[in-house]
């Protein structure tokens, strides 16, 4: 499957080097509005072909993406220290109002994957400007965040990561909720899982891995300025999903009609994902503190979308 990707920076061009050591695309176009940017990129990545897989990998004007069946969205503004996934909200709308139509017009089938963030927020915005059928535009959501809370389950629980199943649903962001009640290894509750296995995870040791999940962003941007590695194997992997239609269930985001009692929200939740987007929707169990925090969560994010919807001119 041929795959643009829209903003070659650091996500955009971790993602395409992704989808080239995973043979997740057999071609990889690179759009950038710093065209310098996206032909170096490409050159770098389809240096590693000879070593991986024989993905084409080039990069052009939007007119390149003709026959796309996904195009990442990874254009935007960046967090720098100190600031929130929803302080980039203004400036990224904007970069959205002039890249979608641009997407739109060279590949009308393919599906959007909104990278930028905050990307729950975007992917709403993304719907709301494409007019696509909420299904064809996902956002990667919290595909990061439920990657962070295996890995670290399965670091304390001294297990694979693949044997670990806990997902993180609502915001890609600080409100984001880990679903501790329904995780489990070999069908255990995690506790039971780590009795059997002698490892300790006490109120701490949980605490602990909420910090690391949630907090994530935070740390590494404050030590290398970025993050791009773990969203960048995110998006090669939903690609692929795409690509062999395989109704693979990872946390997505999406336009829901209705979250914990608030309506039409994006936010994430585990979706099956195939061919045409995001084709089903799976709501696990949730404890009532979980409940309340997918609420809560919900509502951030409606307002923050409904306030910039407004600013825009699309709602009164
Ligand atoms: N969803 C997730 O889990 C994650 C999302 N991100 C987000 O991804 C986005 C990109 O991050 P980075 O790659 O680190 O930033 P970056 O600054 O390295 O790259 C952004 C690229 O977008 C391009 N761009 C900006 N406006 C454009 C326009 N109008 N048309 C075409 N290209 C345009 C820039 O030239 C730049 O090359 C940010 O919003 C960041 O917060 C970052 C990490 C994880
Ligand atoms: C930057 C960002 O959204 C992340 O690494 O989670």
């Amino acid at each position: 499957m041929k795959v643009g990707i829209v903003g070659a920076g650091f996500v955009g061009s971790t993602a395409g080097f992704a989808m080239v050591t995973t043979a997740a695309a057999s071609e990889v176009v690179l759009v950038d509005m710093n065209d310098a940017l996206a032909r170096a990129q490409a050159q770098d990545i389809a240096h590693a072909v000879p070593f991986t897989h024989a993905v084409s990998v080039h990069a052009g004007p939007y007119e390149a993406l003709e026959g796309a069946g996904v195009v990442v969205l990874a254009a935007g503004v960046a967090q720098r220290a100190g600031e929130t996934r929803l302080d980039l909200l203004e400036r990224n709308a904007k970069v959205f109002g002039a890249i979608i139509p641009a997407v739109l017009k060279a590949a009308p089938d393919a599906v959007l994957l909104v990278a930028t963030n905050p990307v729950d927020v975007m992917t709403q915005i993304a719907t709301r400007i494409s007019g696509l059928p909420r299904c064809r535009v996902i956002g990667s959501g919290t595909v990061l965040d439920t990657a962070r809370f295996r890995f670290l389950l399965a670091d304390r629980l001294k297990v694979t990561p693949r044997s670990v199943h806990a997902h993180v649903v609502g915001e890609h962001g600080d409100s984001e909720v880990l679903l501790w009640s329904s995780a489990t290894v070999a069908g255990l509750p995690v506790e039971r899982a780590a009795d059997q296995l002698r490892r300790s995870l006490t109120a701490e040791d949980r605490a602990g891995i909420d910090e690391g999940v949630r907090r994530a962003a935070y740390h590494i941007i404050n030590g290398k300025g970025h993050t791009a590695f773990g969203i960048g194997g995110g998006l090669a992997r939903l690609v692929a999903a795409i690509g062999a239609d395989e109704r693979l269930v990872a946390t997505c985001a999406m336009l829901n009609d209705e979250v914990a009692g608030v309506p039409q929200v994006v936010l994430s939740l585990p979706r099956v994902i195939g061919a045409s987007g995001a084709l089903d929707t799976i709501l696990p169990n949730l404890s009532a503190e979980e409940e309340a925090a997918l609420r809560r969560s919900a509502e951030i994010l409606k307002e923050a979308a409904d306030g910039v919807e407004r600013r825009m001119g699309w709602i009164s």
